[in-house]
């Protein structure tokens, strides 16, 4: 056996190892749309087997997909920096899970295959220790695979020594094999990236095994700075010892700087200074530029703040501007989305374990806010946490210490938090479920964003960002939006906010066919949603109407007798609509 057969032996292994162990799904789907082949995480995470997922259409499993819409996700998959959506999938069991999906077209064999990636966001710990699965197929599709991949996958040894890198990666850094093999992964970071990693991956990796999107910057051959995101997982040996490490590194898409310049462009076509800094924050209406005042305010000291406000409101992108003017935006902020908690999970998933605290417990391991030690936390849907986790947290506000589930020292920490909720917690804590002493430590320094029903002058700057880059998202032109348009937007009443304005807006851009935006492509009429005089909030109208609407049709979401179709709305919006007022959406679809 020659030398170069050797290498490329193991590489198919190493490939193949990749695929089967990555923590994230990877699935190749045909022209047609059903679905070719997955790795082990993907068939576990929807429960089909191989021959069960070939026979259906990525429509008939992608919750918010429908088949009218497949040309156009494959398309925008074959462009420079493919697709990226975020939507639910139907298991076998009917149960839904959100993913995130990365996708980009292969050429294999004189055909083409779509090869997607996907990111479980309620849950990114699900189980992803996959067993290694025969090889499925060819040694000579994986090479493909390993090569042509948009993502640059590279192994390390155990003392963080490159042992292989792919096409993808050398081109993107600009070297050959032979220049980087054995050198160490740090001479390929920039400086300030070298001790974040150091501080934040291994211990991580240490500790779970895995990391996931974790952002850092690389150095090109030619001295560039590349901002990515590194998903890694860790072989480790029975003394919890690093043996390797396999990682894909993303570049943070150039899409995503794109969309960054072009909403900056929408600030200087609309001549408005001074909001430039809140690029991602669109709007400039008097309630707006408050909360940019308070946020300028707050963010450079490290005040605990409470965002408050309606859903959809912009409550996480609040938080994220606070923390990247802060002095700790060199590390990532952790998000913990407390109403996706498991409830029996939900002390040791912020606090940590130690080994053997309950059943299932097999390792120590790290709570939320050891992980945010140094940064910020961003605890989303606060009013979520049970009594018992609630004194827990207040606790960790007082001591600036925690201590995990089954242990008996504290570890000091050093977190800035910042919280959000839509609900009223000053009601919850007359009701007995909000502590008050919790609440009054959180309470130091309110935000509260406005609903959009009392910005609507910042609706024509939303629109024309939302159809910039939805446009732009699916390789469409669209420069012009009827003046019709507008005038429909703002006399709607807008229960969803912006995040119901964006998901209106990047339907009637799916549906609007030429260059100018049409009224009929937008699927609001103002009026729709009749509150009742007893009901506190539009959010809580919205919700009773979808459980209304649930119980009427059986818990079907779609077809001509599904909720969706009651309500006027398609099955994706009411779906995201669900998802974000927490209707329960483990429920069983139809
Ligand atoms: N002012 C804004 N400019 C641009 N996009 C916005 C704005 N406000 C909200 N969005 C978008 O709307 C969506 C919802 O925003 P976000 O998740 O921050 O809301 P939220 O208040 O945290 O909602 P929830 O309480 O339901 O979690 C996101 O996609 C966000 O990017």
């Amino acid at each position: 056996m020659t030398i170069s057969s050797k290498s490329n032996t193991a590489r198919n292994r190493l490939a193949v190892n990749t695929i089967e162990r990555a923590p994230e799904g990877i699935f190749w789907v045909r022209a047609t749309g059903f679905f070719y082949q997955a790795n082990e995480w993907f068939y576990r995470l929807l429960g089909y087997s191989e021959e069960e997922l070939r026979a259906l259409h990525v429509c008939d499993v992608a919750i918010d997909l429908e088949k009218a819409q497949w040309d156009v996700f494959w398309r925008q998959a074959g462009k420079p920096g493919g697709l990226r959506h975020e939507g639910g999938l139907a298991t076998k069991l009917q149960e839904s899970v959100i993913v995130e999906i990365r996708a980009c077209l292969l050429p294999i064999d004189g055909d083409q295959l779509m090869c997607a990636f996907v990111r479980d966001l309620v849950d990114p710990h699900r189980e992803t220790e996959p067993l290694l699965a025969e090889l499925r197929a060819s040694e000579a599709r994986f090479r493909t695979l390993y090569n042509n991949t948009p993502v640059m996958l590279q192994a390390c040894d155990h003392e963080t020594r490159l042992y292989s890198a792919n096409k993808y990666w050398l081109e993107t850094l600009g070297y050959e094999w032979e220049e980087v093999k054995g050198r160490q992964t740090r001479e390929f970071m920039t400086e300030a990236s070298r001790d974040n990693v150091i501080h934040r991956v291994i211990p991580v990796l240490l500790e779970s095994g895995s990391i996931h999107d974790f952002e850092y910057q690389m150095v090109k051959k030619n001295g560039q700075v590349l901002d990515v995101a590194l998903t890694a997982v860790s072989e480790r040996d029975s003394d919890g010892d690093i043996i390797r490490t396999l990682s894909m590194i993303l570049p943070i898409s150039d899409r995503k700087r794109a969309e960054r310049l072009e909403s900056q462009n929408v600030f200087l076509r609309e001549e408005l200074s001074g909001a430039a800094d809140f690029a991602e924050i669109i709007g400039h209406s008097p309630p707006l530029q408050e909360v940019f005042q308070a946020i300028d305010m707050v963010a450079g000291t490290d005040a605990t703040v409470l965002l408050l406000g309606e859903t959809g409101t912009g409550k996480e992108l609040a938080a994220r501007a606070i923390h990247e003017r802060s002095d700790r935006s060199k590390s990532v902020m952790i998000t913990v989305n407390c109403a996706a908690l498991q409830p029996n999970l939900v002390e040791s998933e912020l606090f940590g374990h130690e080994k053997g605290a309950f059943t299932g417990a097999l390792t120590t391991k790290k709570g939320r806010f050891e992980l945010a030690d140094h940064s910020t936390i961003f605890l989303d849907e606060v009013g979520e946490l049970s009594l018992e986790a609630q004194s827990k947290l207040l606790r960790v506000l007082q001591e600036q210490e925690v201590e995990r589930v089954g242990g008996t020292e504290t570890v000091g920490i050093d977190v800035r938090i910042i919280a959000a909720t839509n609900r009223p917690l000053e009601v919850e804590v007359s009701k007995g479920n909000f502590r008050a002493d919790l609440y009054y430590r959180l309470n130091i320094f309110p935000i509260r964003m406005p609903p959009l029903r009392d910005r609507i002058d910042d609706i024509p700057l939303l629109t024309n960002h939302f159809v910039d880059k939805f446009a732009q998202h699916i390789g469409k032109k669209i420069p012009n939006i009827n003046r019709k348009v507008i005038e429909k937007l703002v006399s709607y009443p807008w229960p969803g906010n912006v995040r119901e304005l964006a998901n209106i807006l990047e339907r009637a851009v799916i549906l609007c066919p030429g260059r100018t935006l049409q009224p009929q492509h937008i699927g609001v009429d103002a009026g729709v949603v009749q509150l009742d005089d007893d009901v506190p909030t539009l959010a809580e109208s919205e919700y009773r109407l979808i459980l209304r609407a649930l119980e009427k049709c059986d818990g079907r979401l779609s077809g001509p007798k599904g909720a969706a179709a009651i309500l006027g709305v398609n099955r994706s919006t009411l779906w995201s609509r669900m998802h974000k007022l927490g209707i329960d959406i483990s429920r069983k679809i139809g």
